[in-house]
């Protein structure tokens, strides 16, 4: 096909291969609004089908380890990635069919959100999937962000202080993870601290901590954020210090829709950049 090569624009692109929340809030919308607000050129390849609301997963339909791979094949052989992340994985089935595809195409800046439950209690990780993200999807990833349960369970040690928690972020790394993020967002405190480990040395990163109910999807919309900004080139700890500006605002300036868990705001860190 003819192109005016002029009338083109250059553009970010990044895949988020993840469940879909019929609620909007969390997973692949959760992503591709996050892509959006960050400038960056949103795809998808959806690994289940949920029916979802503010008040908790009703459903998950999983689909077949080859619709997966079709749809990352069908973006990666035409379209291109930049970044790319996972989210609800689901099966060991489809983290190993994800994890041949990224081998594919060879991508290298590779977010692994490790989602394992729905903040209401859903399984989202099957139990025995566990082995299989660690052996075969952590060795390709540049950045596992775990919350603390989840840090808990990929390393099979309970995490009670800082020295656990870097402890964990060291295991986690020996399953060739290049960075490792533990978000504090389950943790106690006037703050929520998230703690980065790039292998060497730990940074970490505080914001106020919000008492409000919408939190549905924090964990999604931070690691979107984190992809987005690798996708436009920058580094690790740059990308995750706009990821935690964009995840503050839209948690404070969360929506009030839904009987439950409310989904946080997702224009709240552009709007907050517009002149007044
Ligand atoms: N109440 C809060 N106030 C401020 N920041 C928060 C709050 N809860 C979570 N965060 C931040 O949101 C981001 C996501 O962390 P969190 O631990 O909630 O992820 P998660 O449990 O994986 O989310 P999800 O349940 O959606 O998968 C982190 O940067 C964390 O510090
Ligand atoms: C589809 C989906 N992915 C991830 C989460 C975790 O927030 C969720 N609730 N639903």
């Amino acid at each position: 096909m003819e192109m005016d090569i002029h009338s083109r624009q250059q553009v970010a692109r990044a895949l988020t291969i993840a469940g879909s929340d019929s609620g909007g809030g969390a997973g692949i919308q959760a992503d591709l609004k996050t892509f959006q607000e960050l400038g960056v050129y949103g795809m998808s390849a959806i690994t289940a089908v949920t029916a979802q609301n503010t008040l908790g997963v009703q459903a998950v339909y999983p689909l077949s380890p080859d619709a997966v791979i079709q749809q990352i094949h069908a973006v990666g052989d035409d379209i291109g990635v930049d970044a790319v992340k996972t989210g609800m994985l689901f099966s060991s089935e489809i983290i190993l069919a994800v994890a041949e595809a990224i081998r594919h195409f060879g991508w290298t800046k590779v977010v692994v959100d490790p989602v394992m439950v729905a903040k209401g209690g859903a399984v989202l990780l099957q139990e025995e999937a566990i082995r299989a993200l660690t052996g075969k999807l952590l060795p390709l990833t540049a950045v596992v962000t775990p919350n603390i349960p989840e840090a808990e369970q990929l390393t099979g040690s309970s995490i009670r202080g800082k020295a656990d928690k870097e402890e964990a972020a060291r295991r986690l790394a020996g399953f060739g993870a290049r960075y490792v993020i533990i978000k504090g967002g389950h943790d106690e405190g006037a703050e929520a601290v998230d703690l980065l480990f790039d292998g060497r040395y730990f940074t970490e990163l505080a914001g106020k901590r919000i008492a409000t109910g919408h939190t549905h999807g924090t964990g999604c919309t931070f690691s979107a954020a984190l992809t987005a900004g690798l996708a436009r080139g920058l580094e690790v700890e740059s990308a995750m210090r706009e990821a935690k500006a964009f995840i503050q605002a839209a948690i404070e300036d969360g929506i009030k829709i839904g009987g439950g868990r409310g989904p946080t705001n997702h224009w709240a860190f552009q709007r907050s950049r517009l002149p007044r």
